[in-house]
Protein backbone atom coordinates (compact mmCIF):
# COMPACT_ATOMS: atom_id res chain seq x y z
CA UNK A 1 0.00 0.00 0.00
CA UNK A 2 1.39 3.67 -1.20
CA UNK A 3 4.03 2.32 -2.42
CA UNK A 4 2.56 4.24 -5.93
CA UNK A 5 1.17 1.52 -8.26
CA UNK A 6 -1.53 3.18 -8.87
CA UNK A 7 -0.10 6.67 -9.44
CA UNK A 8 3.11 5.01 -11.22
CA UNK A 9 0.70 3.31 -13.70
CA UNK A 10 -1.64 6.23 -14.75
CA UNK A 11 2.10 7.97 -15.52
CA UNK A 12 3.28 5.29 -17.55
CA UNK A 13 0.37 5.01 -19.25
CA UNK A 14 0.47 8.65 -20.12
CA UNK A 15 4.06 8.66 -21.02
CA UNK A 16 4.14 5.46 -23.22
CA UNK A 17 0.58 5.26 -24.63
CA UNK A 18 -0.51 1.89 -23.63
CA UNK A 19 -4.14 1.18 -21.95
CA UNK A 20 -4.35 0.92 -18.05
CA UNK A 21 -7.06 0.02 -15.81
CA UNK A 22 -6.28 0.38 -11.76
CA UNK A 23 -8.17 -2.87 -10.01
CA UNK A 24 -9.31 -0.71 -7.30
CA UNK A 25 -10.52 1.62 -9.30
CA UNK A 26 -12.35 -0.76 -11.53
CA UNK A 27 -14.22 -2.47 -8.97
CA UNK A 28 -15.35 0.71 -7.07
CA UNK A 29 -16.62 1.68 -10.17
CA UNK A 30 -18.37 -1.67 -11.23
CA UNK A 31 -19.86 -1.63 -7.39
CA UNK A 32 -20.41 1.94 -7.34
CA UNK A 33 -18.75 1.76 -3.45
CA UNK A 34 -15.76 2.77 -2.16
CA UNK A 35 -13.37 0.68 -1.15
CA UNK A 36 -14.13 1.01 2.63
CA UNK A 37 -17.95 0.37 1.69
CA UNK A 38 -16.92 -2.65 0.00
CA UNK A 39 -14.89 -3.61 3.02
CA UNK A 40 -17.77 -2.87 6.05
CA UNK A 41 -20.53 -4.52 3.59
CA UNK A 42 -19.07 -7.52 2.62
CA UNK A 43 -15.65 -7.49 4.74
CA UNK A 44 -12.04 -8.50 3.60
CA UNK A 45 -12.96 -12.06 1.80
CA UNK A 46 -16.22 -10.61 -0.31
CA UNK A 47 -13.38 -7.63 -1.59
CA UNK A 48 -10.85 -10.58 -1.91
CA UNK A 49 -13.33 -12.55 -4.37
CA UNK A 50 -13.97 -9.04 -6.80
CA UNK A 51 -10.39 -8.89 -6.57
CA UNK A 52 -9.52 -12.08 -7.95
CA UNK A 53 -12.88 -11.71 -10.31
CA UNK A 54 -11.53 -8.36 -12.05
CA UNK A 55 -7.53 -9.81 -12.12
CA UNK A 56 -8.45 -12.84 -14.04
CA UNK A 57 -10.90 -10.53 -16.21
CA UNK A 58 -8.04 -8.10 -17.12
CA UNK A 59 -5.11 -11.15 -17.33
CA UNK A 60 -6.36 -11.75 -19.97
CA UNK A 61 -6.06 -8.18 -22.14
CA UNK A 62 -2.82 -7.67 -24.10
CA UNK A 63 -1.20 -5.22 -23.92
CA UNK A 64 -2.27 -3.38 -20.62
CA UNK A 65 -0.58 -1.75 -17.66
CA UNK A 66 -2.62 -3.15 -14.59
CA UNK A 67 -2.05 -1.37 -11.28
CA UNK A 68 -3.04 -3.90 -8.48
CA UNK A 69 -4.08 -3.18 -5.11
CA UNK A 70 -1.24 -4.28 -2.45
CA UNK A 71 -3.09 -7.82 -1.12
CA UNK A 72 -3.51 -8.92 -4.81
CA UNK A 73 -0.62 -10.80 -4.02
CA UNK A 74 -2.36 -12.59 -0.49
CA UNK A 75 -4.00 -15.48 -2.58
CA UNK A 76 -2.20 -18.30 -4.05
CA UNK A 77 -5.22 -17.88 -7.21
CA UNK A 78 -3.67 -14.58 -7.70
CA UNK A 79 -0.31 -15.01 -8.03
CA UNK A 80 -0.54 -18.28 -10.26
CA UNK A 81 -2.29 -15.72 -12.23
CA UNK A 82 0.43 -12.76 -12.06
CA UNK A 83 2.99 -15.36 -12.64
CA UNK A 84 1.28 -16.96 -16.05
CA UNK A 85 -0.29 -14.23 -17.86
CA UNK A 86 2.22 -10.92 -16.52
CA UNK A 87 5.13 -9.37 -16.46
CA UNK A 88 5.21 -8.08 -12.71
CA UNK A 89 6.90 -5.50 -11.49
CA UNK A 90 7.18 -4.87 -7.38
CA UNK A 91 7.20 -1.81 -6.40
CA UNK A 92 8.91 -1.62 -3.25
CA UNK A 93 8.11 0.93 -0.08
CA UNK A 94 9.16 1.19 3.83
CA UNK A 95 6.19 1.64 6.17
CA UNK A 96 7.91 5.39 7.15
CA UNK A 97 8.08 6.35 3.68
CA UNK A 98 4.16 5.20 2.87
CA UNK A 99 3.41 7.21 5.47
CA UNK A 100 4.75 10.16 5.26
CA UNK A 101 3.14 10.08 1.79
CA UNK A 102 -0.44 9.53 3.05
CA UNK A 103 -1.13 11.49 6.34
CA UNK A 104 -4.67 10.57 5.47
CA UNK A 105 -5.04 6.46 5.32
CA UNK A 106 -8.73 6.22 5.99
CA UNK A 107 -9.89 5.30 2.19
CA UNK A 108 -7.31 2.47 3.19
CA UNK A 109 -8.98 0.49 5.25
CA UNK A 110 -6.07 -2.33 6.27
CA UNK A 111 -3.63 0.78 6.42
CA UNK A 112 -4.14 1.74 10.05
CA UNK A 113 -1.03 2.98 11.68
CA UNK A 114 2.51 2.57 11.20
CA UNK A 115 3.34 -0.52 13.14
CA UNK A 116 0.38 -2.41 11.22
CA UNK A 117 1.75 -1.40 8.26
CA UNK A 118 5.31 -2.55 9.28
CA UNK A 119 4.08 -5.63 10.29
CA UNK A 120 1.99 -5.91 7.10
CA UNK A 121 4.56 -5.35 4.65
CA UNK A 122 6.87 -7.65 6.24
CA UNK A 123 4.80 -10.67 6.30
CA UNK A 124 4.24 -10.27 2.47
CA UNK A 125 7.26 -9.48 1.25
CA UNK A 126 8.39 -13.17 0.56
CA UNK A 127 4.68 -13.21 -1.32
CA UNK A 128 5.75 -9.99 -3.15
CA UNK A 129 9.26 -11.60 -4.23
CA UNK A 130 7.54 -14.40 -5.42
CA UNK A 131 5.81 -13.19 -7.96
CA UNK A 132 8.16 -10.25 -8.91
CA UNK A 133 9.83 -10.23 -12.66
CA UNK A 134 11.42 -7.29 -11.63
CA UNK A 135 11.27 -4.64 -8.48
CA UNK A 136 11.93 -1.02 -8.03
CA UNK A 137 12.80 0.76 -4.82
CA UNK A 138 10.33 4.08 -4.39
CA UNK A 139 12.03 5.32 -1.11
CA UNK A 140 12.96 8.71 -1.56
CA UNK A 141 11.72 9.10 -5.76
CA UNK A 142 9.30 11.14 -7.35
CA UNK A 143 6.30 9.07 -9.37
CA UNK A 144 8.20 10.48 -12.36
CA UNK A 145 11.58 8.63 -11.52
CA UNK A 146 10.24 5.19 -10.46
CA UNK A 147 7.59 5.47 -13.81
CA UNK A 148 10.90 6.03 -15.71
CA UNK A 149 12.78 3.24 -14.29
CA UNK A 150 9.46 0.79 -14.65
CA UNK A 151 9.65 1.68 -18.18
CA UNK A 152 13.31 1.11 -18.97
CA UNK A 153 12.93 -2.42 -17.40
CA UNK A 154 9.80 -3.11 -19.84
CA UNK A 155 11.85 -1.50 -22.96
CA UNK A 156 15.33 -3.66 -21.90
CA UNK A 157 12.21 -6.41 -20.98
CA UNK A 158 10.86 -6.33 -25.05
CA UNK A 159 7.43 -5.33 -23.71
CA UNK A 160 7.82 -1.76 -24.77
CA UNK A 161 8.97 0.14 -27.90
CA UNK A 162 12.22 1.99 -26.86
CA UNK A 163 11.01 5.89 -27.27
CA UNK A 164 13.22 8.52 -28.49
CA UNK A 165 14.35 10.61 -25.62
N1 LIG B 1 7.17 8.15 -5.33
C1 LIG B 1 6.28 8.91 -4.69
N2 LIG B 1 6.68 10.04 -4.08
C2 LIG B 1 5.81 10.80 -3.41
N3 LIG B 1 4.48 10.55 -3.29
C3 LIG B 1 4.03 9.44 -3.88
C4 LIG B 1 4.89 8.56 -4.61
N4 LIG B 1 4.15 7.53 -5.07
C5 LIG B 1 2.89 7.78 -4.65
N5 LIG B 1 2.83 8.91 -3.96
C6 LIG B 1 1.62 9.48 -3.32
O1 LIG B 1 1.19 8.52 -2.37
C7 LIG B 1 -0.23 8.40 -2.43
C8 LIG B 1 -0.60 6.96 -2.76
O2 LIG B 1 -0.13 6.63 -4.06
P1 LIG B 1 -0.81 5.47 -4.91
O3 LIG B 1 -0.30 5.60 -6.28
O4 LIG B 1 -2.28 5.47 -4.69
O5 LIG B 1 -0.17 4.15 -4.22
P2 LIG B 1 -0.68 2.65 -4.23
O6 LIG B 1 -1.57 2.47 -5.40
O7 LIG B 1 0.56 1.83 -4.32
O8 LIG B 1 -1.38 2.45 -2.92
C9 LIG B 1 -0.71 9.42 -3.46
O9 LIG B 1 -1.08 10.57 -2.76
C10 LIG B 1 0.49 9.65 -4.33
O10 LIG B 1 0.50 10.94 -4.88
O1 LIG C 1 -2.91 -3.95 0.57
C1 LIG C 1 -4.13 -4.18 0.67
O2 LIG C 1 -4.58 -5.19 1.23
C2 LIG C 1 -5.06 -3.22 0.02
C3 LIG C 1 -4.53 -2.23 -0.77
C4 LIG C 1 -5.35 -1.21 -1.42
O3 LIG C 1 -4.75 -0.82 -2.67
P1 LIG C 1 -3.37 0.01 -2.78
O4 LIG C 1 -2.25 -0.94 -2.54
O5 LIG C 1 -3.38 0.53 -4.17
O6 LIG C 1 -3.43 1.07 -1.75
C5 LIG C 1 -6.76 -1.74 -1.67
O7 LIG C 1 -6.75 -2.78 -2.63
C6 LIG C 1 -7.35 -2.26 -0.38
O8 LIG C 1 -7.46 -1.18 0.51
C7 LIG C 1 -6.52 -3.39 0.24
MG1 LIG D 1 -3.52 1.76 -5.69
Amino acid sequence: MVAGKTSTSRKLARTCGVASVDLDAYVERREGKTINQIFSEVGEEGFRAMETEVLRDFSQRDPLLVSCGGGVVLKSENREILKRSGFVVYLKVTAEQAYARVKDVSSRPLFRDLETARKTIDGRLPLYEEVADASVDTVDKTVAQVAREVRRILEKEGILCQQRR
